[in-house]
């Protein structure tokens, strides 16, 4: 029997985590859920938002089910004590370097994309970001310039050691796939990118069957709206990979329907995982949420931490069929209630 923590957070997140739990729960697995504080939720309670409580449950748990954190009430705390904290606390606590965010157009919702249905159709990507290093976690400060200028910095840094070893993930990831690998950086010019591109290199000696190309990221992002369907595996850092990922979600339809996978290892023992999506303020409360995105999340748990590839694709098959059977929420452009889109996952599940 495997221990499930659930992280619901903030915002959105107990909305579309309560769906995602619905759905484990039709499965009629034998799995525990223990439920724990994270984000503005555990500040407001417990004066932290990664209370020791909390952390205690995540180093216990086999996997985590996380939803989301963020409250713009608390967007004046100072930087350590805001709920974005709680999310930035776990990966780097439980070493999660590797985020895994497929991107697939499912059948039936060309409409909601962005992109021309034709040009949308053809996405199936996986963007594997790398989750512990980058801006997000370098030195960081405040100061003043000799002028008395406000200033500010956030250092972006890689050792080698970081980059070979996302870069091995997501060969490996590539290699299961089309075999075809673009590492997205800036080399031209950023320090940071340069190492980055020599390490994939050295790296691709050891996958002559993968085929590398690299990419500056401001072409990467115009190349995800023109061709998608060209791209296969992406690997890239934590501040790309943030920021391509969200756009990626938009080619496909909504962010409500990205999941994703937060591993320290390549298969992954205890991994983390979650929506892309944020804690939607502008939406919490109103039953306006996708689900779809925390319940694919919940088909990846399944996967990669608890090797249970069946239950991962009744869950996915469940969605596809949701989806087909012309449920949506209002981001795709339907009038489903985040309840409804759950009941309608559940109706589907085989
Ligand atoms: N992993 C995490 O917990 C993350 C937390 N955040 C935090 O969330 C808060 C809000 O950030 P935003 O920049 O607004 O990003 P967001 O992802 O929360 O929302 C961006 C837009 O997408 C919509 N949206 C997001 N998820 C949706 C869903 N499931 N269904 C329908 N529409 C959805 C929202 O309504 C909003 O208009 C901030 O405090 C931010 O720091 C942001 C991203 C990730
Ligand atoms: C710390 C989070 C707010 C970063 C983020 O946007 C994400 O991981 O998708
Ligand atoms: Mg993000």
């Amino acid at each position: 029997m495997a221990l499930i923590a659930i992280l619901a957070g903030d915002g959105i997140g107990p909305e579309v985590t309560t769906q995602a739990r619905r759905v484990l729960d039709a499965l009629g697995l034998d799995h525990q859920f223990e439920d724990g504080l994270v984000g503005g939720a555990a500040y407001r309670a417990l004066g932290h938002p990664l209370p020791p409580q909390t952390l205690e449950l995540a180093h216990r748990a086999d996997a985590i089910l996380f939803g989301a954190v963020g409250d713009p009430e608390m967007d004046g705390l100072e930087r350590t004590l805001r709920p974005e904290q709680a999310i930035l606390g776990l990966r780097k606590a439980l070493g999660l370097f590797a985020n895994l965010r497929p991107a697939t157009m499912f059948p039936g919702l060309e409409d909601a994309s962005a992109l021309r249905p034709e040009v949308a159709r053809s996405i199936d990507m996986v963007i594997v970001r790398e989750l512990t290093g980058d801006v997000y976690f370098g030195d960081k400060g405040r100061g003043h310039t000799k002028m008395g200028l406000r200033e500010g910095h956030d250092m972006m840094r890689y050792d080698e050691a970081e980059v070979a070893r996302i870069a091995r993930v997501g060969f490996e990831m590539a290699k299961r796939r089309k075999k075809i690998l673009t590492s997205v950086d800036k080399a031209n010019v950023l320090e940071t990118s340069q190492l980055w591109r020599e390490i994939v290199n050295e790296v691709a000696l050891d996958y002559p069957e993968v085929k590398l190309t690299h990419m500056y990221v401001d072409n990467a992002a115009m190349q995800l709206v023109r061709n998608p369907g060209a791209f296969d595996v992406v690997v890239t850092g934590n501040l790309f990979g943030d920021i391509l990922s969200d756009q990626a979600s938009m080619c496909v339809g909504s962010i409500g329907m990205l999941p994703s996978a937060s591993l320290n290892e390549w298969t992954g023992t205890c991994g983390l995982y979650e929506p892309i999506h944020g804690s939607a303020p502008d939406i919490a409360g109103q039953g306006k949420a996708n689900p779809c995105a925390a319940i694919l999340s919940a088909a990846m748990l399944l996967r990669h931490s608890l090797s249970d590839e069946a239950s991962a694709q009744r869950i996915e098959a469940a969605v596809i069929a949701a989806i087909g059977s012309g449920a949506r929420t209002p981001d795709l452009g339907g009038s489903h209630s985040t309840t409804a889109m759950g009941d309608a996952v559940l109706a589907a599940l085989q």
